[in-house]
């Protein structure tokens, strides 16, 4: 949003054509702001339709929008991906949305949020929260206060991050997973589904169940992750 509360001129486009895009695209209605279409780097993408919307090919093909297009990397749950992305848009010379934050979250005023980051329904974000850009806050998820979220980091649906949490760059935080107060989890890590966090995690580790335990290190920051 801009200073004065009004959706900056010009229209939204969308990384990515699946499930969490189609998400973002919802996401776009509620705030009333315009969507072009969606980015796919498949070339057999283009021209296709995804919910009544032009699939508009890569950067390349939309470079006559340059001055015109916002564009929004977190259409893709895979923080990695997104990280590409952003680059991309910002070495062909595009920018970022402004923070897409749903009008049914409840965030407070004193938390600062990135460009490109979206906030879905039913969030809630507590005070002096800091989260970067391109983070996505997926739907139900709790946010208490002088929590950090670093760039890329994806938290999934209903996850509950407890008061000075920390969340590392690039990190995914799966469905329904707790992290108790104060606790870190590193850069490009990942904690799966359910999971209770009461112990920091390291970077780029797989933890996992209640209470969490390493099961892996990630030596790829490209590790699959849930759309
Ligand atoms: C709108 C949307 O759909 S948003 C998407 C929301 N989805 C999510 O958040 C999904 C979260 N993903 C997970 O929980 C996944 O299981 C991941 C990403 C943590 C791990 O996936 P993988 O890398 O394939 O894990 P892998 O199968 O190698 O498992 C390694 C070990 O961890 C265990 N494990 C994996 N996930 C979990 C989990 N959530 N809880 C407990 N144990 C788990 C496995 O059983 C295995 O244990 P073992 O070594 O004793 O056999």
């Amino acid at each position: 949003m801009s200073d004065n509360g009004t959706f900056p001129r010009g229209g939204i486009v969308i990384w990515g054509a699946g499930g969490h895009a189609r998400e973002t695209l919802w996401l776009c209605e509620e705030l009333g702001a315009s969507v072009l279409g969606f980015l796919d780097e498949r070339p057999e993408a283009k021209g296709a339709i995804v919910e009544g919307l032009p699939i508009l090919g890569t950067l390349a093909d939309i470079e006559a929008l340059r001055d015109e297009a916002l564009l929004v990397c977190a259409g893709v749950g895979d923080p990695a991906l997104k990280r590409r992305f952003a680059e991309e848009t910002v070495r062909a010379g595009f920018r970022a949305a402004p923070p897409l934050i749903h009008p049914r979250a409840a965030v407070n005023r004193r938390t600062r949020i990135g460009d490109g980051s979206v906030i879905f329904e039913g969030c809630s974000v507590s005070g002096n929260v800091a989260i970067g850009e391109h983070v996505i806050v997926n739907r139900c998820a709790s946010i208490s206060h002088d929590a950090v979220i670093e760039a890329y980091a994806t938290i999934a649906p209903g996850v509950r991050l407890a008061g000075n949490v920390f969340v590392g760059e690039g990190a995914y935080v799966g469905i329904g997973a707790s992290v108790r107060e104060k606790r870190r989890i590193g850069r490009w890590s990942v904690v799966g589904g359910g999971a209770f966090v009461k112990d920091d995690v390291p970077e780029r580790t797989m933890a996992a169940g209640v209470p969490a335990a390493v099961k892996k290190r990630l030596d790829r920051e490209e590790a699959e992750r849930p759309e």
